[in-house]
Protein backbone atom coordinates (compact mmCIF):
# COMPACT_ATOMS: atom_id res chain seq x y z
CA UNK A 1 0.00 0.00 0.00
CA UNK A 2 1.32 3.30 -0.87
CA UNK A 3 0.47 5.80 1.63
CA UNK A 4 0.46 9.73 0.35
CA UNK A 5 0.62 12.93 2.74
CA UNK A 6 1.26 15.81 0.06
CA UNK A 7 -1.29 16.30 -2.31
CA UNK A 8 0.60 18.62 -4.25
CA UNK A 9 2.69 14.56 -4.98
CA UNK A 10 -0.12 12.11 -5.77
CA UNK A 11 0.33 9.79 -9.08
CA UNK A 12 -2.03 10.00 -11.44
CA UNK A 13 -4.52 6.88 -10.31
CA UNK A 14 -5.92 4.41 -12.26
CA UNK A 15 -9.10 4.02 -12.65
CA UNK A 16 -10.02 5.23 -9.15
CA UNK A 17 -12.34 3.53 -6.81
CA UNK A 18 -12.28 5.97 -3.82
CA UNK A 19 -13.79 5.86 -0.57
CA UNK A 20 -13.97 8.76 1.92
CA UNK A 21 -13.99 8.10 6.22
CA UNK A 22 -11.79 7.57 9.21
CA UNK A 23 -11.86 4.14 9.40
CA UNK A 24 -10.64 4.07 13.09
CA UNK A 25 -10.10 0.63 14.62
CA UNK A 26 -10.40 -0.87 10.54
CA UNK A 27 -12.80 -3.32 12.76
CA UNK A 28 -15.14 -6.00 11.24
CA UNK A 29 -17.43 -3.42 10.46
CA UNK A 30 -15.30 -1.69 8.03
CA UNK A 31 -14.35 -4.91 6.31
CA UNK A 32 -18.00 -4.69 4.53
CA UNK A 33 -16.86 -1.32 2.60
CA UNK A 34 -12.71 -2.83 2.13
CA UNK A 35 -14.39 -5.98 0.14
CA UNK A 36 -17.23 -3.12 -1.94
CA UNK A 37 -14.07 -1.40 -2.64
CA UNK A 38 -12.11 -4.25 -3.97
CA UNK A 39 -14.99 -5.82 -5.80
CA UNK A 40 -15.59 -2.53 -7.22
CA UNK A 41 -11.66 -2.18 -8.24
CA UNK A 42 -11.41 -5.45 -10.04
CA UNK A 43 -14.46 -4.49 -12.17
CA UNK A 44 -13.01 -1.83 -13.71
CA UNK A 45 -9.44 -2.92 -12.94
CA UNK A 46 -8.89 0.27 -11.34
CA UNK A 47 -7.17 0.94 -8.00
CA UNK A 48 -8.63 1.09 -4.64
CA UNK A 49 -8.25 4.52 -2.70
CA UNK A 50 -9.06 5.19 0.60
CA UNK A 51 -9.20 8.99 1.70
CA UNK A 52 -8.83 9.62 5.47
CA UNK A 53 -7.93 13.09 7.53
CA UNK A 54 -5.63 13.87 10.09
CA UNK A 55 -5.99 15.26 12.06
CA UNK A 56 -9.66 13.88 12.90
CA UNK A 57 -12.02 17.00 11.73
CA UNK A 58 -13.44 16.87 15.44
CA UNK A 59 -10.22 18.00 17.09
CA UNK A 60 -10.55 20.89 13.95
CA UNK A 61 -13.86 22.00 14.40
CA UNK A 62 -14.71 21.10 18.01
CA UNK A 63 -11.42 21.80 19.77
CA UNK A 64 -12.84 22.57 22.99
CA UNK A 65 -14.87 18.80 23.16
CA UNK A 66 -11.90 17.01 21.78
CA UNK A 67 -12.56 13.68 23.81
CA UNK A 68 -11.50 11.53 20.75
CA UNK A 69 -10.56 8.31 21.87
CA UNK A 70 -8.38 6.67 19.13
CA UNK A 71 -9.26 2.68 18.63
CA UNK A 72 -6.18 3.31 16.09
CA UNK A 73 -3.77 6.21 15.89
CA UNK A 74 -3.12 6.67 12.05
CA UNK A 75 0.08 4.60 12.18
CA UNK A 76 -1.48 1.61 13.56
CA UNK A 77 -4.05 1.98 10.69
CA UNK A 78 -1.73 2.32 8.31
CA UNK A 79 -0.23 -1.57 9.69
CA UNK A 80 -4.08 -3.10 9.45
CA UNK A 81 -5.43 -1.06 5.92
CA UNK A 82 -1.87 -2.69 4.19
CA UNK A 83 -3.04 -6.16 5.07
CA UNK A 84 -6.05 -5.63 3.54
CA UNK A 85 -4.43 -5.10 0.23
CA UNK A 86 -5.55 -1.78 -0.33
CA UNK A 87 -3.46 -0.20 -3.27
CA UNK A 88 -3.65 3.65 -1.76
CA UNK A 89 -4.00 5.58 1.32
CA UNK A 90 -4.27 8.98 0.95
CA UNK A 91 -3.89 11.42 4.34
CA UNK A 92 -5.43 14.60 3.68
CA UNK A 93 -4.57 17.43 6.74
CA UNK A 94 -7.37 18.92 7.69
CA UNK A 95 -7.31 21.95 8.00
CA UNK A 96 -9.72 25.43 9.58
CA UNK A 97 -8.93 26.27 6.03
CA UNK A 98 -9.56 22.88 4.09
CA UNK A 99 -13.00 22.75 6.41
CA UNK A 100 -14.18 25.85 4.86
CA UNK A 101 -14.39 24.83 1.17
CA UNK A 102 -17.73 25.13 0.19
CA UNK A 103 -19.41 21.81 -0.49
CA UNK A 104 -19.11 22.56 -4.67
CA UNK A 105 -15.16 23.63 -4.46
CA UNK A 106 -14.83 20.37 -2.03
CA UNK A 107 -16.47 18.07 -4.27
CA UNK A 108 -14.93 19.45 -8.06
CA UNK A 109 -11.34 21.46 -7.10
CA UNK A 110 -10.81 18.20 -4.46
CA UNK A 111 -11.96 14.86 -4.64
CA UNK A 112 -12.61 15.28 -8.86
CA UNK A 113 -9.77 16.88 -9.75
CA UNK A 114 -7.28 15.52 -7.40
CA UNK A 115 -8.31 11.58 -7.73
CA UNK A 116 -10.65 11.86 -11.39
CA UNK A 117 -12.60 8.56 -9.59
CA UNK A 118 -14.08 6.28 -11.69
CA UNK A 119 -16.16 4.98 -8.50
CA UNK A 120 -17.52 6.45 -5.35
CA UNK A 121 -18.46 4.87 -2.56
CA UNK A 122 -20.10 6.63 -0.02
CA UNK A 123 -22.15 5.95 3.11
CA UNK A 124 -26.11 7.36 2.41
CA UNK A 125 -25.70 10.59 5.03
CA UNK A 126 -22.30 11.23 4.12
CA UNK A 127 -21.87 15.07 4.36
CA UNK A 128 -18.96 17.18 2.95
CA UNK A 129 -17.95 20.83 2.60
CA UNK A 130 -18.12 23.96 4.63
CA UNK A 131 -21.31 23.50 7.54
CA UNK A 132 -21.93 19.80 6.19
CA UNK A 133 -23.62 21.40 3.25
CA UNK A 134 -23.34 18.77 0.67
CA UNK A 135 -24.57 15.28 0.69
CA UNK A 136 -25.58 12.63 -2.14
CA UNK A 137 -27.21 14.91 -3.83
CA UNK A 138 -25.15 16.93 -5.01
CA UNK A 139 -22.57 13.59 -5.89
CA UNK A 140 -25.70 12.51 -7.82
CA UNK A 141 -26.28 15.85 -9.58
CA UNK A 142 -22.67 16.43 -10.78
CA UNK A 143 -22.23 12.49 -11.33
CA UNK A 144 -23.38 12.89 -15.24
CA UNK A 145 -20.85 15.56 -15.32
CA UNK A 146 -18.32 14.36 -14.32
CA UNK A 147 -19.06 10.86 -15.63
CA UNK A 148 -17.88 8.65 -12.05
CA UNK A 149 -20.10 6.04 -10.49
CA UNK A 150 -21.73 6.19 -7.22
CA UNK A 151 -22.20 3.42 -5.13
CA UNK A 152 -24.19 3.99 -1.86
CA UNK A 153 -23.36 2.18 1.37
CA UNK A 154 -27.10 1.64 2.78
CA UNK A 155 -28.50 2.85 5.87
CA UNK A 156 -28.20 -0.57 7.64
CA UNK A 157 -24.55 -0.97 7.18
CA UNK A 158 -23.91 2.52 8.33
CA UNK A 159 -26.01 2.06 11.53
CA UNK A 160 -24.02 -1.18 12.25
CA UNK A 161 -20.39 0.36 11.91
CA UNK A 162 -21.22 2.84 14.27
CA UNK A 163 -23.24 0.63 16.52
CA UNK A 164 -19.90 -0.79 16.35
CA UNK A 165 -17.92 1.81 16.39
CA UNK A 166 -19.32 2.43 19.59
CA UNK A 167 -19.85 -0.83 21.11
CA UNK A 168 -15.56 -1.37 20.88
CA UNK A 169 -14.95 1.75 22.80
CA UNK A 170 -17.55 1.18 25.28
CA UNK A 171 -16.16 -2.39 26.02
CA UNK A 172 -12.75 -2.00 26.59
CA UNK A 173 -13.79 0.83 28.59
CA UNK A 174 -15.57 -1.65 30.32
CA UNK A 175 -12.76 -4.02 30.41
CA UNK A 176 -14.84 -6.88 28.25
CA UNK A 177 -11.71 -7.36 25.87
CA UNK A 178 -13.76 -10.59 24.54
CA UNK A 179 -16.28 -8.61 22.86
CA UNK A 180 -13.99 -5.70 22.06
CA UNK A 181 -11.47 -8.15 19.95
CA UNK A 182 -14.74 -10.22 18.34
CA UNK A 183 -15.99 -6.84 17.19
CA UNK A 184 -12.63 -5.79 16.32
CA UNK A 185 -11.22 -9.23 14.55
CA UNK A 186 -7.81 -9.22 16.70
CA UNK A 187 -6.84 -8.51 19.43
CA UNK A 188 -6.70 -4.65 20.75
CA UNK A 189 -3.38 -3.27 20.69
CA UNK A 190 -1.48 -0.28 22.38
CA UNK A 191 2.40 1.07 21.01
CA UNK A 192 4.36 2.55 23.06
CA UNK A 193 7.96 3.26 24.75
CA UNK A 194 9.52 1.28 28.09
CA UNK A 195 9.93 4.32 30.63
CA UNK A 196 11.16 4.69 33.73
CA UNK A 197 9.27 4.11 36.70
CA UNK A 198 9.75 4.75 40.90
CA UNK A 199 12.16 1.68 40.47
CA UNK A 200 9.56 -0.14 42.70
CA UNK A 201 8.88 -3.48 40.90
CA UNK A 202 12.03 -5.09 41.64
CA UNK A 203 11.55 -4.85 45.11
CA UNK A 204 8.43 -6.59 44.97
CA UNK A 205 9.79 -9.20 43.01
CA UNK A 206 7.75 -8.20 39.73
CA UNK A 207 9.90 -5.47 37.56
CA UNK A 208 7.31 -3.59 35.73
CA UNK A 209 7.94 -1.91 32.07
CA UNK A 210 6.07 1.70 32.13
CA UNK A 211 4.54 2.55 29.15
CA UNK A 212 4.57 5.57 27.55
CA UNK A 213 1.70 5.75 24.62
CA UNK A 214 2.57 6.97 21.60
CA UNK A 215 -0.23 9.28 20.95
CA UNK A 216 -2.08 10.48 23.90
CA UNK A 217 -5.66 9.87 21.86
CA UNK A 218 -5.27 6.39 22.03
CA UNK A 219 -8.17 4.73 23.95
CA UNK A 220 -6.40 3.57 27.80
CA UNK A 221 -9.01 0.34 28.38
CA UNK A 222 -10.32 0.30 32.02
CA UNK A 223 -8.19 0.22 35.14
CA UNK A 224 -7.44 -3.33 36.00
CA UNK A 225 -5.15 -6.27 35.43
CA UNK A 226 -4.95 -8.16 31.86
CA UNK A 227 -3.30 -11.21 30.42
CA UNK A 228 -1.55 -10.13 27.33
CA UNK A 229 0.90 -10.55 24.92
CA UNK A 230 4.07 -8.42 24.35
CA UNK A 231 6.69 -7.46 21.31
CA UNK A 232 9.57 -5.80 22.32
CA UNK A 233 12.74 -6.03 20.23
CA UNK A 234 10.65 -8.30 17.42
CA UNK A 235 10.69 -11.05 19.86
CA UNK A 236 6.94 -12.14 21.45
CA UNK A 237 6.37 -12.91 25.17
CA UNK A 238 3.59 -13.22 27.45
CA UNK A 239 2.78 -10.65 30.22
CA UNK A 240 0.64 -9.65 33.36
CA UNK A 241 -0.35 -6.15 32.48
CA UNK A 242 -1.86 -3.32 35.02
CA UNK A 243 -3.48 -0.15 34.25
CA UNK A 244 -4.11 2.29 37.51
CA UNK A 245 -2.95 4.99 39.42
CA UNK A 246 -1.22 1.99 42.21
CA UNK A 247 -3.49 3.04 44.70
CA UNK A 248 -1.58 0.72 47.42
CA UNK A 249 1.01 3.83 46.81
CA UNK A 250 -1.08 6.56 47.30
CA UNK A 251 -0.38 7.25 43.45
CA UNK A 252 -2.63 9.69 41.50
CA UNK A 253 -0.98 9.41 37.69
CA UNK A 254 -2.08 7.09 35.29
CA UNK A 255 0.34 4.32 34.69
CA UNK A 256 0.41 1.28 31.92
CA UNK A 257 2.81 -1.40 33.00
CA UNK A 258 3.22 -5.15 32.58
CA UNK A 259 5.58 -7.53 33.89
CA UNK A 260 6.69 -10.04 31.58
CA UNK A 261 6.97 -13.46 32.17
CA UNK A 262 10.35 -15.62 32.31
CA UNK A 263 11.88 -12.43 31.06
CA UNK A 264 14.99 -10.79 32.47
CA UNK A 265 16.30 -8.16 30.26
CA UNK A 266 16.87 -3.87 30.64
CA UNK A 267 14.68 -2.62 28.12
CA UNK A 268 14.34 0.79 29.29
CA UNK A 269 13.64 3.00 25.77
CA UNK A 270 12.61 -0.03 23.46
CA UNK A 271 9.73 0.22 21.70
CA UNK A 272 7.15 -2.10 22.83
CA UNK A 273 3.55 -3.62 21.50
CA UNK A 274 0.97 -5.00 23.37
CA UNK A 275 -2.25 -7.24 22.86
CA UNK A 276 -5.08 -7.27 25.29
CA UNK A 277 -6.19 -10.88 25.49
CA UNK A 278 -8.31 -10.97 28.65
CA UNK A 279 -9.76 -9.15 31.93
CA UNK A 280 -8.51 -10.58 34.93
CA UNK A 281 -9.62 -8.37 38.06
CA UNK A 282 -10.37 -4.52 38.73
CA UNK A 283 -7.46 -2.15 40.12
CA UNK A 284 -7.49 -2.71 43.90
CA UNK A 285 -6.19 -0.71 47.21
CA UNK A 286 -4.01 -3.74 49.32
CA UNK A 287 -3.23 -2.64 53.28
CA UNK A 288 0.15 -4.06 52.90
CA UNK A 289 2.33 -4.56 50.17
CA UNK A 290 2.74 -8.25 51.43
CA UNK A 291 -0.47 -8.83 50.32
CA UNK A 292 -0.38 -7.31 47.28
CA UNK A 293 2.52 -9.28 46.75
CA UNK A 294 0.46 -12.74 46.82
CA UNK A 295 -1.90 -10.87 44.19
CA UNK A 296 0.23 -10.31 41.60
CA UNK A 297 1.66 -13.89 42.16
CA UNK A 298 -1.68 -15.34 41.62
CA UNK A 299 -2.67 -12.62 38.92
CA UNK A 300 0.53 -13.77 36.74
CA UNK A 301 -0.73 -17.60 37.38
CA UNK A 302 -3.78 -16.59 35.86
CA UNK A 303 -2.19 -15.08 32.94
CA UNK A 304 -0.25 -17.84 32.53
CA UNK A 305 -3.44 -20.24 32.33
CA UNK A 306 -4.92 -17.81 30.02
CA UNK A 307 -2.21 -17.85 27.51
CA UNK A 308 -0.96 -21.27 27.78
CA UNK A 309 -0.47 -22.87 24.23
C1 LIG B 1 -0.12 -7.85 37.49
C2 LIG B 1 -0.05 -6.60 38.31
C3 LIG B 1 -1.14 -6.22 39.11
C4 LIG B 1 -1.10 -5.07 39.87
N1 LIG B 1 -2.19 -4.75 40.66
C5 LIG B 1 -2.14 -3.64 41.47
C6 LIG B 1 -3.24 -3.32 42.32
O1 LIG B 1 -4.29 -3.96 42.34
N2 LIG B 1 -3.11 -2.25 43.14
C7 LIG B 1 -1.98 -1.47 43.16
O2 LIG B 1 -1.93 -0.52 43.93
N3 LIG B 1 -0.94 -1.74 42.32
C8 LIG B 1 -0.98 -2.80 41.49
N4 LIG B 1 0.06 -3.10 40.66
C9 LIG B 1 1.11 -2.09 40.49
C10 LIG B 1 2.26 -2.24 41.44
O3 LIG B 1 1.93 -1.49 42.57
C11 LIG B 1 3.44 -1.66 40.67
O4 LIG B 1 3.83 -2.59 39.73
C12 LIG B 1 4.56 -1.26 41.56
O5 LIG B 1 4.17 -0.12 42.28
C13 LIG B 1 5.86 -0.98 40.79
O6 LIG B 1 5.88 0.24 40.14
P1 LIG B 1 7.17 0.80 39.37
O7 LIG B 1 7.24 0.12 38.04
O8 LIG B 1 6.93 2.29 39.21
O9 LIG B 1 8.37 0.51 40.21
C14 LIG B 1 0.05 -4.23 39.85
C15 LIG B 1 1.14 -4.61 39.04
C16 LIG B 1 1.10 -5.76 38.27
C17 LIG B 1 2.27 -6.13 37.41
N1 LIG C 1 10.23 -9.55 33.61
C1 LIG C 1 10.33 -8.23 33.40
N2 LIG C 1 9.23 -7.53 33.06
C2 LIG C 1 9.31 -6.21 32.86
N3 LIG C 1 10.45 -5.49 32.95
C3 LIG C 1 11.60 -6.14 33.28
C4 LIG C 1 11.57 -7.54 33.51
N4 LIG C 1 12.83 -7.93 33.80
C5 LIG C 1 13.59 -6.84 33.76
N5 LIG C 1 12.88 -5.74 33.45
C6 LIG C 1 13.45 -4.35 33.37
O1 LIG C 1 13.14 -3.73 34.60
C7 LIG C 1 12.40 -2.53 34.44
C8 LIG C 1 11.29 -2.46 35.47
O2 LIG C 1 11.78 -2.51 36.78
P1 LIG C 1 11.10 -1.65 37.89
O3 LIG C 1 11.79 -1.90 39.22
O4 LIG C 1 9.62 -1.85 37.87
O5 LIG C 1 11.49 -0.19 37.46
P2 LIG C 1 10.62 1.02 36.89
O6 LIG C 1 9.95 1.55 38.09
O7 LIG C 1 11.63 1.98 36.31
O8 LIG C 1 9.70 0.46 35.90
C9 LIG C 1 11.84 -2.60 33.03
O9 LIG C 1 11.72 -1.32 32.44
C10 LIG C 1 12.88 -3.48 32.30
O10 LIG C 1 13.90 -2.66 31.76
Amino acid sequence: MQVHRDLQQLPDFRNAVITIGTFDGVHTGHQYILQQLQEAAEACHGETVIITFDPHPREVLAPQNKTVHLLTTLDEKIQLLEKWGIHHLVVVPFTKAFSELSATAYLEDFLISTFRPHTIIIGYDHRFGHNREGGLELLEAEQQKFGFQLLEIPQQVVHDLTVSSTKIRNSLQEGAILLANELLGYPYFINGKVVHGDKMGRQLGFPTANIALHDSRKLIPAQGVYAVNVTVAGKEWKGALNIGTRPTFNGTELRIEVYILDFNEDIYGAEIHVSFIEFIRADKKFDAVDALVVQITDDVAKARLILRS
